[in-house]
């Protein structure tokens, strides 16, 4: 089986709500991705075995959305040079600000690109994967611009009262 350019991981069954933002926009990209549950805190030789073979795999992007203390993506980058896009979930005692800063603020030598917070965050983690790869991928590039036309002809010039 042939690893797919996408590797959607979250530290939860809990966080599939919002991550699944994210699998519906790279369905829509007809971009191929595989979806894991994967966290530092639970299943730690699942995140080192999942980093260690990301490059030898041919993941090209990880997308990595994880809640309160999110160190999911962190770890992941620290793992592998494959780029990792965090995704801060919205928790409820902190409303997200928790795995937001935790995502965020990685020392220098690991970063991760940080999205916003929940499900915009989640489909704008697979808008920039698809950036990514369309630098590489003509069809992956055609599928991006025409999505983002669409998406800019979809905004009415002015507004209307209902
Ligand atoms: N932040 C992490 C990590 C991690 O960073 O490794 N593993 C699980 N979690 C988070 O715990 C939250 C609650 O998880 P449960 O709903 O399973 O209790 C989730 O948002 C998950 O991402």
């Amino acid at each position: 089986m042939t690893t797919p350019p996408v590797g959607i991981i979250m530290g939860s069954q809990s966080d599939w709500a919002t991550m699944r933002e994210a699998a519906m926009l790279l369905d829509e990209l007809a971009i191929a991705y595989e979806s894991k549950i994967v966290s530092a805190h639970r299943t730690p030789d699942r995140l080192w075995e999942y980093g260690k073979t990301a490059v030898d795999r041919g993941l090209q992007v990880i997308i990595a959305g994880a809640g309160g203390a999110a160190h999911l993506p962190g770890m992941m980058a620290s793992k592998t040079r494959v780029p990792v896009i965090g995704v801060p979930v919205q928790t409820k005692a902190l409303s997200g600000v928790d795995s937001l800063y935790s995502i965020l603020q990685m020392p220098k030598g690991f970063p991760v690109a940080t999205m916003a917070i929940g499900s915009a965050g989640a489909a704008n983690a697979a808008l920039m994967a698809a950036s990514i790869l369309a630098l590489q991928d003509a069809d992956v590039a055609a599928r991006l611009d025409a999505w983002r036309e669409a998406l800019s002809a979809s905004i009415p010039e002015e507004p209307t009262d209902d």
